[in-house]
C-alpha cells in the first residue's frame, strides 16, 4: 500500500517571514504522515524554518534542487550533505524549469539522484513532455527515456523509495490540467517502465505524482486513479488554505 504524497513546490516564491506566516496557518491542521505525506519544497533560504516546524508537525521537507558534490568550489550551489544535515527529507530534481532555464541534462539529474541517496534523502524526480511531443504521439517514449536516464545505476531498493513526478510541461502554471485519464495513462506507463527496468515489487512500491495545475477542485479525481499516488503542486501550494485542502483531500 503506497502512502499518498502531496508536495507543494513553492518555486522562487516566499521570503522567510511569509514562510513563517504560512507555517503558522497550517500548524495543527496537517494529516498524519501515515495517511498522507504533506511536503513543502521551499527555496533554500526558507528551508531552516521548515525543518524546525517539522520537528513537531507532520510536515516533510524538500529542497528544490541540490548539487551532486558534497562540498567544494561550486559557487552558488547547494550541498546535498548540508541539506541532509539540516534534516531535509526530499530533493526535487529534474523539474522542467531547471531543464529549460538552467540546462540540466539527464546525466546531471542522475548524478543528483545518486548524491541524494548517498546523503540519506529521497529524490522526487520530475519528467514530462512538451505539447509538441504529445501531439506527435511521443509522450510515453519520451517520459520512459527520462525515467530510465534518471534512475540509471540506482538499486531496486533505492528506486522503490523514489518518488517520480509526471508533469506535462503544457500543464504547468497554465491552468490547463491533463485530464485524470491522460495523467493516469502516463503514470501507468511510468510504472510499467520501472517494472521493465527492475521488477514488479519495485514498480508497485515506487510512488508517482502528477503535477500541472493541481488544485483543491481536481485533486480528488486525480488521486482516485490507480497509478497516481500524489501531486506536485505549484501555484495552489502558495496559499495555506489551498495547501490544507489539498493534503486533506480525503476528508
Ligand atoms: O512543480 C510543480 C509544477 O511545476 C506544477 O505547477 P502548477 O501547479 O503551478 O501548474
Amino acid at each position: 500500500m503506497r502512502t499518498p504524497i502531496i508536495a507543494g513546490n513553492w518555486k522562487m516564491n516566499k521570503n522567510p517571514q511569509q514562510t513563517q506566516e504560512f507555517l503558522d496557518a497550517i500548524k495543527g491542521k496537517l494529516p498524519e504522515t501515515s495517511k498522507v505525506e504533506s511536503v513543502i519544497a521551499a527555496p533554500a533560504v526558507d528551508l531552516n524554518a521548515l525543518t524546525w516546524f517539522s520537528k513537531d508537525e507532520p510536515l516533510k521537507t524538500a529542497a528544490q534542487n541540490s548539487y551532486w558534490e558534497d562540498e567544494g568550489a561550486f559557487t552558488g550551489e547547494t550541498s546535498p550533505k548540508v541539506l541532509s544535515e539540516m534534516g531535509i527529507d526530499y530533493v526535487v530534481i529534474g523539474h522542467s524549469e531547471r531543464r529549460q532555464y538552467f540546462h540540466e541534462t539527464d546525466e546531471d539529474i542522475n548524478k543528483k539522484a545518486h548524491a541524494i541517496f548517498k546523503n540519506r534523502m529521497t529524490p522526487i524526480i520530475c519528467c514530462g513532455e512538451t505539447l509538441e511531443q504529445r501531439e506527435a504521439g511521443d509522450t510515453n517514449s519520451w517520459v520512459a527515456g527520462q525515467v530510465e536516464a534518471a534512475l540509471k545505476g540506482l538499486t531496486a531498493e533505492q528506486v522503490a523509495q523514489t518518488v517520480i513526478a509526471y508533469e506535462p510541461i503544457w500543464a504547468i502554471g497554465t491552468g490547463k490540467t491533463a485530464s485524470a485519464d491522460q495523467a493516469q495513462e502516463v503514470c501507468g506507463h511510468i510504472r510499467e517502465t520501472v517494472k521493465k527496468l527492475y521488477n514488479e515489487g519495485t514498480a508497485e512500491a515506487v510512488r508517482i505524482q502528477y503535477g500541472g495545475s493541481v488544485k483543491p477542485g481536481n485533486v480528488k479525481e486525480l488521486m482516485a486513479k490507480k497509478d497516481i499516488d500524489g501531486g506536485l503542486v505549484g501555484g495552489a501550494s502558495l496559499s495555506a488554505d489551498d495547501f490544507l485542502a489539498l493534503v486533506n483531500y480525503q476528508d
